[in-house]
């Protein structure tokens, strides 16, 4: 898409690596991010050893200056921790085109409100969610980063700007789809998180492929049965966002979620998985949100329950196995 503006805020792996395929994609962008050194490495030697060590970036501008940044943008992408974007987004308000579409990546719950990240972004930005895309899908960014083949779903209310979204970050190696469900979009982003921390506590501990499988079918069941309590559309669940989702973060030991959940399930605390794990792990913060927006709708979860309980209270996960498996018996099912 030659020449449209954009602006990606954000300079690690994910921003660094959107802020790649939109350039790849003909786009004209600037990378924001808080680190002088890392904008100027961007700008000036095409490289962010940071993040993505031996990646070559295509040309682009990178600064620190987030008017400068925003300056003409008809698209802004927002690549930070989902629990700091409300906050950092409030600030960069006054800079925002009026015509601008906002376009979130971050796979997160907001603690203390429970609001996906469309939600925050309408709100920090003072924009109408007509005006917010979101993009969610099986999209480790060091795979992309290396160009390997990928697609994606850009989900926004406005089909237009769902369109305009997707022809701006579609190039060779990254197929975006258009979809109007945000509410499973996101959902799913953001509780894939939670699972893939189970499955890697999982692994961690030793167990094998059929505990895996067992975790990501009825971790898909938990996200649908949250998802259709908060109206979104069932076929999302087992499109590229959801099962595609799921099976990236699960399987690879490139997601933060999955590694740092295998640390724990060696036997390392949660602070220790942090600092090993380092970078963006959110499902440890918003398995919580999760948890209280499902159990403010009264959709039972308990995967996600365990998760929080062995990341937050305490509990082993031998126990939490235990705990899972010995619910009362039922029918298998969505609803149930
Ligand atoms: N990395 C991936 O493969 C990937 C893929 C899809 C979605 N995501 C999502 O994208 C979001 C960002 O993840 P990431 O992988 O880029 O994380 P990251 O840890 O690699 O980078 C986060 C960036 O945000 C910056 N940052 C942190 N606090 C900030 C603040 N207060 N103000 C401004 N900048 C701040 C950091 O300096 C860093 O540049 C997350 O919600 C993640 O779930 C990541
Ligand atoms: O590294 P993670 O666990 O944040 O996962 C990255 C992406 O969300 C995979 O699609």
């Amino acid at each position: 898409m030659s020449g449209v503006r954009a602006a990606v805020l954000g300079s690690g792996s994910w921003g660094t690596t959107f802020a790649m395929v939109m350039a790849d994609a003909g786009c004209d962008v600037t990378l924001w991010g808080r680190d002088e050194a890392v904008a100027r490495e961007v700008a000036e030697q095409h490289s962010n050893t940071k993040y993505l060590p031996g990646v070559e970036l295509p040309p682009m501008s990178a600064t620190t200056d987030a008017a400068a940044a925003l300056a003409g943008a008809r698209i802004v992408v927002v690549a930070i921790p989902s629990q700091v974007s409300r906050v950092t987004l409030e600030g960069l308000r006054e800079h925002l085109e009026p015509d601008a579409v906002v376009v979130s990546l971050m796979k997160g719950v907001e603690l203390s409100t429970d609001k996906r990240m469309s939600q925050v972004v309408s709100e920090a930005l003072d924009i109408p969610l007509e005006r917010v895309a979101v993009v969610s899908g099986p999209n480790l960014a060091k795979e992309i980063a290396a160009r390997q083949p990928t697609a994606t779903v850009v989900a926004c209310p406005d089909e237009d700007n769902a369109r305009l979204v997707a022809e701006a970050c579609s190039n060779t190696y990254f197929r975006p789809y258009t979809n109007t469900d945000v509410v499973g979009v996101e959902l799913c982003g953001a509780v894939k998180n939670v699972i893939a921390l189970a499955i890697g506590m999982a692994q961690g501990r030793g167990f094998g492929w059929n505990t895996t499988a067992t975790v990501i079918t009825r971790g898909l069941v938990e996200i649908t049965r949250l998802g259709r309590a908060l109206g979104a559309q069932p076929e999302t669940f087992a499109g590229l966002a959801g099962m595609g989702d799921l099976v990236a973060t699960c399987a690879s030991p490139l997601s933060r979620n999955h590694t740092l959940g295998k640390h724990i399930g060696q036997g390392m605390t949660l602070d220790e998985a942090l600092v090993a794990t380092g970078t963006t792990a959110e499902g440890v913060k918003s398995s919580r949100s999760v948890l209280e927006l499902a159990e403010k709708h009264g959709v039972d979860m308990p995967i996600t329950a365990g998760v929080v309980a062995v990341l937050h209270e305490g509990l082993s996960v031998e126990e939490m196995a235990r705990a899972l498996l010995s619910r009362p018996q039922k029918a298998e099912g969505v609803v149930s």
